[in-house]
C-alpha cells in the first residue's frame, strides 16, 4: 500500500457509517427484520474499501444506505460530510450525482447506444450535445470502449457492458463509486480486467470506492481495506493484508481458507490423529507471509534442523501486491525436533502449527 493510502486512512473519511441500524418493517406474514445492527464503518477518502459476506448478511443493505435508496432506522450515513438521510428528496437526487454506481448486471438500457448509455446521466443534469459529447467520448476511451459508441448493449460482451456500465457511473464526475456485486456475472479473466480498471479510475481520478462482494478473489485483487460482515454486523476490518493474514473472526477465517486451501486430502483427514506414534509422521503447517515470503527458508530449515520435510500440500497467494501462504510438510519429528522447528521458523517469520500425526 502506498504511503498516499496510507496517510488517507487518518484523514476524514469520505464515507461515513456510525452506529447505523437498518430494519425492515414488518410486512403481511413476515416480521421485522433488522438487516444491519450497529454498524460503524469509514473509508478513506481516495481508498478501495471491499466488504465482503455471504448472503443475506447485509451488503445491498449497507450500500443502498449509502447511496439513499434506504434510510437507517437509526445512527447515521455521512458522505463528504453530507448526512445522506437528513437531506429531501430533491437535494438526494443532487448528491446521487456525485456518487456513481455499478451494478451485477450492469442495468444498461438496451435502446440506447453505449455512447447514449453514457449520456444518460448527463442529458438528466441537463447539459448541452456539445458538452455531452465532450465528456462522453474521454470516458469510452478511459474504459476502453472508444471504437463501441454506436454499438447496442446486446452486441456487447458482458465485461464491455460493465465498462459502460462504469462510463456511465464515472459521467457525473463522481468523488465515490458503489459497486454491486459488479463483478459477479462475469468470468474470472473478465472479472480481472474489470477490476484492474476499478484500480485505475480509483488512482487516476482520485476515486473512493466501496464495494460489496462474496468473493474473495475481489477483494484480494483490489480492496486496501476489508470489511467483513455478517449477520448484519461488520464483525472484522482493516487493511486486507492484516485482515486477511490475521484473521480473528472465524468468519474472517472461512473466507481466508477460500485462499490458503489447506484442507488436506481425504485418505490423511482419515489416518490423523492427535497422538504421535513411532509409525507416524507429524504434518506441520507453516503459513508466510509478506517479505518473509521470499527468503530460502524450507532449505534453511532443512539444513538447519537436519530433518528431512516431506511436502504435502502448497498455496501461495497475494493479497494487495503481497505474497501470503501455507505449506503443509510431513516430518518423522519427535517432540524435541518439533519443538526446534517451531523455534526456528519463528526467527524465519513463519507461523507454524502442528495439525497432528498420520
Ligand atoms: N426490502 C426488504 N424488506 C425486508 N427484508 C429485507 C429487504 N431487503 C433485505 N431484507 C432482508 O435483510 C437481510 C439482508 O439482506 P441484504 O440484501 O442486505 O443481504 P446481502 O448480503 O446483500 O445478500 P445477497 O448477497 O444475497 O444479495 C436479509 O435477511 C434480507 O432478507
Amino acid at each position: 500500500m502506498s504511503d498516499h493510502k496510507n496517510s488517507a486512512v487518518t484523514e476524514a473519511a469520505a464515507i461515513r457509517l456510525e452506529n447505523v441500524e437498518k430494519t425492515y418493517a414488518a410486512r403481511g406474514d413476515n416480521g421485522a427484520v433488522t438487516a444491519l445492527h450497529s454498524v460503524d464503518l469509514a473509508v478513506p477518502e481516495g481508498n478501495i474499501l471491499g466488504v465482503i459476506g455471504k448472503s443475506g448478511a447485509g451488503k445491498s443493505t449497507l450500500i443502498r444506505l449509502v447511496n439513499g435508496l434506504e434510510r437507517p432506522t437509526t445512527g447515521r450515513v455521512i458522505v463528504h460530510g453530507t448526512d445522506i438521510a437528513a437531506l429531501s428528496e430533491r437535494d438526494l437526487r443532487d448528491q446521487r450525482r456525485s456518487i456513481g454506481m455499478i451494478f451485477q448486471h450492469f442495468n444498461l438500457l438496451s435502446r440506447r447506444t453505449a455512447f447514449n448509455n453514457v449520456a444518460l446521466p448527463l442529458e438528466i443534469a441537463g447539459l448541452s450535445k456539445a458538452e455531452i459529447r465532450k465528456r462522453v467520448l474521454p470516458l469510452l476511451d478511459l474504459v476502453g470502449l472508444a471504437d463501441k459508441a454506436d454499438r447496442y448493449p446486446a452486441e456487447l460482451s458482458g465485461g464491455q457492458k460493465q465498462r459502460v456500465g462504469i462510463a456511465r457511473a464515472l459521467a457525473t464526475n463522481p468523488r465515490v463509486l458503489l459497486s454491486d456485486e459488479a463483478t459477479s456475472a462475469l468470468d474470472p479473466e473478465t472479472t480481472a480486467q474489470i477490476l484492474a480498471l476499478l484500480k485505475k479510475v480509483n488512482a487516476e481520478l482520485n476515486l473512493t470506492v466501496l464495494l460489496i462482494t462474496h468473493e474473495m478473489s475481489v477483494i484480494k485483487a483490489v480492496a486496501d481495506r476489508v470489511a467483513v460482515i455478517d449477520g448484519g454486523r461488520i464483525v472484522e476490518d482493516g487493511e486486507t493484508y492484516d485482515v486477511f493474514t490475521h484473521p480473528r473472526h472465524a468468519t474472517t477465517r472461512r473466507f481466508v481458507s477460500e485462499l490458503t486451501g489447506t484442507a488436506l486430502p481425504d485418505h490423511l483427514l482419515a489416518r490423523i490423529g492427535p497422538i504421535p506414534a513411532p509409525d507416524k509422521r507429524a504434518l506441520i503447517q507453516l503459513t508466510f507471509k509478506g517479505e518473509g515470503a521470499n527468503q530460502p527458508w524450507l532449505s534453511i530449515l532443512t539444513r538447519k534442523l537436519d530433518m528431512d520435510l516431506g511436502i504435502i500440500q502448497a498455496k501461495v497467494d497475494h493479497i494487495a501486491g503481497k505474497p501470503f501462504g501455507t505449506l503443509v510438510v510431513s516430518a518423522a519429528a519427535g517432540r524435541d525436533q518439533l519443538v526446534a522447528l517451531q523455534r526456528e521458523a519463528a526467527t524465519l517469520g513463519l507461523e507454524t502449527e502442528v495439525l497432528g500425526y498420520a
